[in-house]
């Protein structure tokens, strides 16, 4: 099949699993390891888009199921797809809904057909199939699709996440079978099985038989303890095409960036980052620093002094801090700029770590000299 989204190994690294790669999409080639930042709504929150290039974002990931509920797939097409819709040029990956259906709305049943739920925000009953997820798709014109999946919540009892992983298998297919468009758009399927390695066995050849340009890691990030994330990684990782892009789905913090990319992960994306920036929650070369704490009022230095962001190079703490107790909305745009701006230059030492067979060492040096991220 013509895939619109290719890999390119560049190098692996001697120290680890790691790998330096390339994405090349219809709208543009992507550095990996990446971070992809998360605008949901088709923005990421208070930023624009000439500020995500200014910092070299190539990609960003935006949601089936919220732009299915608002303002509506048929609008954004009507408008040009989402790149036109948002001013947005570069690579877009939309999730495929199924995450979001269980994290946000109640009244849902899943049935071999789809996913019936209630709209969280008008209440209305809706249903997704894998169908209408690659119809949403197919109108908002991304350039990497997933497949509508189910995300077994955790802990979860191993005989509901082998149903859970076949029937996410059938769907997968499903997907496979009404995907129109494989020349502009890539569709990437979501390995699922829980924290069981026999069942993430199960779901990877399951879905490594059907070919796709990509394959992501779904069912982490859901509340299990890190280890056990990295344990699933162990097995899972060595099990997907090495020439295809690898995914790992919904995670963000520093120290799982630097973990996930030692695993062999090529893409990632997180909420996190601009989620804690909206309340003065900062990632800097210190660790954490919530920069609206009264510890900072009267400091005149900047966020992170090791950072050269337009944030760090203007603005001091005690002003982002007065920004944030004022709800000032300036505030929430620069601890935001910082927090994606950290994560893209983390990525970019990542990439030349590996690129210098040192990754390991990097870890190391960034554990001990940042701080332990707790997430
Ligand atoms: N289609 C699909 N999408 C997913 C998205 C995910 N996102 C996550 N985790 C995000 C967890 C997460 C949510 C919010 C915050 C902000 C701070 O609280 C941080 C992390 N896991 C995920 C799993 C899946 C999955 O299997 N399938």
């Amino acid at each position: 099949m013509t895939a619109a989204v290719t890999y390119e190994a560049i190098k692996t690294c001697k120290q680890s699993g790691a790998r330096l790669g390339r994405v090349h999409t219809p709208h543009g080639t992507i550095e990996t390891p990446t971070f992809m930042p998360v605008g949901t709504q088709a923005t990421v929150k208070t930023m624009s888009p000439e500020e995500l290039k200014e910092m070299d974002a190539r990609i960003i990931l935006s949601n089936t199921y919220h732009l299915f509920l608002r303002p509506g797939h048929e609008l954004i097409r009507e408008a040009g797809g989402l790149h036109k819709f948002m001013n947005w040029d570069r690579a877009i990956l939309t999730d495929s809904g199924g995450f979001q259906v269980f994290s946000l709305s109640d009244m849902r049943k899943i049935t071999e057909e789809g996913v019936h739920f209630r709209s969280h925000l008008s209440g209305d009953k809706l249903f997704i199939s894998p169908e209408i997820a690659m119809e949403i798709q197919n109108a908002l014109g991304s350039d990497i699709m997933m497949a509508f999946d189910e995300c077994a919540p955790f802990p979860a009892e191993h005989d509901y996440v082998k149903k859970s992983l076949e029937r996410t298998s059938r769907w997968a297919e499903r997907c496979l079978e009404s995907h129109t468009r494989p020349a502009d758009q890539s569709l990437f399927a979501i390995i699922q099985g829980g924290m069981y390695e026999d069942l993430r066995r199960q779901s990877a050849a399951d879905l490594t038989s059907l070919d796709f340009p990509g394959y992501a890691i779904g069912g982490l990030s859901v509340g299990e303890p890190k280890h056990l994330m990295y344990d699933v990684l162990d097995y899972t990782v060595p099990l997907m095409p090495a020439n295809k892009p690898r995914y790992l789905m919904g995670v963000g913090s520093p120290d799982a960036l630097i973990e996930g990319s030692i695993r062999g992960i090529d893409m990632f994306d997180c909420v996190l980052p601009t989620r804690i920036a909206r309340n003065g929650t900062t990632m800097t070369s210190q660790g954490r620093l919530v920069v609206r704490n009264a510890q900072y009022a009267n400091d005149f230095g900047p966020l992170d002094p090791e950072c050269d962001c337009y944030t760090c190079r203007n603005y001091s703490r005690a002003y982002l801090r007065h920004l944030i107790k004022a709800d000032e909305t300036f505030g929430l745009r620069l601890t935001t700029y910082h927090n994606l701006y950290f994560l893209q230059n983390l990525m970019k030492n990542v990439r030349q770590a590996i690129m210098d067979d040192r990754l390991l060492d990097f870890r190391d040096e960034f554990f001990e000299q940042y701080g332990l991220f707790n997430n």
